[in-house]
């Protein structure tokens, strides 16, 4: 499911997916997918959802997580950030 987005997204855009239906998150300015994967995360759903249609990637390396996991996020990037310039 790599970059299904045809265009990099603001984060404006990003933040529109905050739903438990729609839920996206930020990590390192990739775009991640975690509808599906919110219910088996082993942290649970919530601090997810707390995270939603937001940059993710401090709450991520809080809790240091193994080569496994990130194995997983390969699969559920969707897209990258589109920071603005100047
Ligand atoms: C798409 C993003 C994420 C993926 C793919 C993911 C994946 C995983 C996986 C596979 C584990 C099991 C342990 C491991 O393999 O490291 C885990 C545990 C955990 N995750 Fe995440 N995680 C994500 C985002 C987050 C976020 C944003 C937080 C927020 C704080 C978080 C907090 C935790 C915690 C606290 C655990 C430990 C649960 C326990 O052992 O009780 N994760 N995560």
């Amino acid at each position: 499911m790599v970059n299904l987005l045809k265009t990099p997204l603001t984060y404006a855009e990003v933040a529109l997916h905050n739903t438990i239906d729609d839920l996206f998150i930020v990590i390192r300015d990739n775009i991640y997918d975690v509808t599906e994967f919110k219910n088996e995360h082993p942290g649970g759903v919530f601090r997810l959802l707390q995270q939603a249609g937001q940059d993710a990637t401090e709450a991520f390396e809080w809790n240091p997580h193994s080569e496994n996991a990130r194995e997983i996020l390969k699969d559920l990037k969707v897209g990258t950030l589109r920071r603005r310039v100047g």
